[in-house]
């Protein structure tokens, strides 16, 4: 005999699931989107001698991101997952402009 509560545990974690796609789908597509204009700012800042590393932009990009923030329980995580987005946008700049 079959558990009909193990029925209904997987059909929400499979429910979850679907959800975490779509969300994950929406993410990598914006991640993208996010790096294809980080390679436009490379090209502008080569023409004009700037530096990759923008300190005061950063801080500006983290406390923006922060304030979008619903629940500041997760303010530490998303600073993480800034800085780390900001983080791959250098690399792939320096990849760019070398
Ligand atoms: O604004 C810039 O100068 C960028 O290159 C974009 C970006 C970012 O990913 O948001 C990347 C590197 C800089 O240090 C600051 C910000």
């Amino acid at each position: 005999m079959c558990n009909p509560n193990k029925i209904n545990i997987e059909t929400s974690l499979d429910k979850y699931r679907e959800e975490i796609d779509l969300i994950d789908s929406q993410i990598i597509n914006l991640f993208e989107q996010r790096i294809e204009v980080a390679v436009k700012v490379a090209e502008y800042k080569k023409e004009n001698k700037m530096n990759i590393l923008q300190g005061k932009r950063e801080e500006e990009v983290i406390k923006k991101a922060l304030s979008e923030l619903k629940n500041m329980e997760y303010s530490e995580y998303a600073k993480e997952l800034m800085n780390l987005l900001m983080n791959i946008s250098k690399e792939v700049q320096k990849d760019k402009i070398k």
